[in-house]
């Protein structure tokens, strides 16, 4: 099996992670406090208060799971196409897939992605929501005191099927919208690339950035949902299943909630998967 794309995978990951990082922190503190009055405001507070750095706090858990996740999503996309084709990575762009085949394959990396990221995942929520500021002397602790400790703490409190809470939602989320990134990324490389040609780096950047905004906004209303039950379960169990959560939800908030937090987590898809599809794609050029 070839491994170059499981490399080029995690490494193209990780410097798209380095670059959202930055908007997934604004993103988080705009959700969890009330001292900013908007993304500007936050970004200067940030910047004034606790400098450049400040953008980059709890960086290094996602960094070290980016390795398996998307090594995971690359490598098994590649594999598969492979097996339904019978073409390499290099042999792709004279002989191009079907979009059949290219959705087909992008929908077994998102499944199999899902449940090696559903851990990860789940600890970075349930940190992420931890609304205490940092610790003073006198206040109790935080009931989490970092991505370790989290773990083991829903390890002990909920059981080792407590670490996959919210698992299903995130396969359902992810399995059909992961066929969605790779076809938007392949059509639009090849709508502006003359045929049997490397698509440019231009080309690339905009293709992986379209293709993180169009498999996002497809994937908010899930990964709302997928939200709500991992934070389920902290205290008492609110909802029954992921239904009785969607049913719910609408219920109260009205169709609106199913897309929570789309502008942000737009804005974030554009550069990171633009760096993500950019450097795959040169890594397995030079290997190649
Ligand atoms: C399919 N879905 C939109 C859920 C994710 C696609 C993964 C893209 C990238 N790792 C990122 O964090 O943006």
């Amino acid at each position: 099996m070839p491994v170059e794309e499981f490399v080029a995978g995690w490494i193209s990951g990780a410097l798209g992670l380095v670059l959202g990082h930055p908007f997934d922190t604004v993103k988080v503190r705009l959700q969890t406090q009330t001292t900013y009055r908007g993304i500007v405001d936050c970004m200067v507070k940030i910047y004034r208060h606790e400098s450049l750095l400040g953008f980059f706090k709890g960086m290094s858990f996602p960094i070290a799971s980016i390795a398996v996740v998307n090594s995971v999503l690359f490598g098994v996309y590649s594999n598969t196409l492979l097996v339904l084709t019978a073409t390499s990575h290099q042999e792709r762009r004279a002989q191009p897939p079907s979009y059949t085949h290219i959705f087909l394959a992008g929908c077994t990396g998102g499944f199999l992605q899902a449940y090696c990221l559903a851990p990860f995942d789940l600890i970075k929520v349930r940190l992420q929501n931890q609304t205490e500021p940092r610790a003073q002397p006198g206040s109790p602790p935080p009931r989490y005191q970092g991505p370790v400790h989290c773990a083991a703490s829903i390890f002990r409190e909920e059981g080792p099927r407590g670490l996959f809470r919210g698992a299903w939602a995130l396969t359902l989320r992810d399995t059909p919208t992961v066929g969605i990134y790779f076809i938007t990324y392949e059509g639009l490389c090849r709508q502006y690339t003359p045929e049997g040609q490397n698509p440019s780096s231009a080309t690339v950047l905009v293709a992986g950035g379209f293709a993180g905004i169009a498999s996002w906004v497809a994937a908010t209303p899930l990964d709302v949902i997928k939200s709500r039950m991992q934070m389920d379960g902290l205290r008492r169990r609110v909802y029954q299943g992921m239904l009785d959560c969607m049913v719910s939800s609408v219920r109260q908030e009205g169709l609106g909630v199913f897309f929570r937090g789309v502008t942000i987590n737009s804005a974030r898809a554009f550069p990171v998967n633009a760096v993500t599809f950019l450097s795959y794609e040169y890594l397995l050029r030079w290997w190649g």
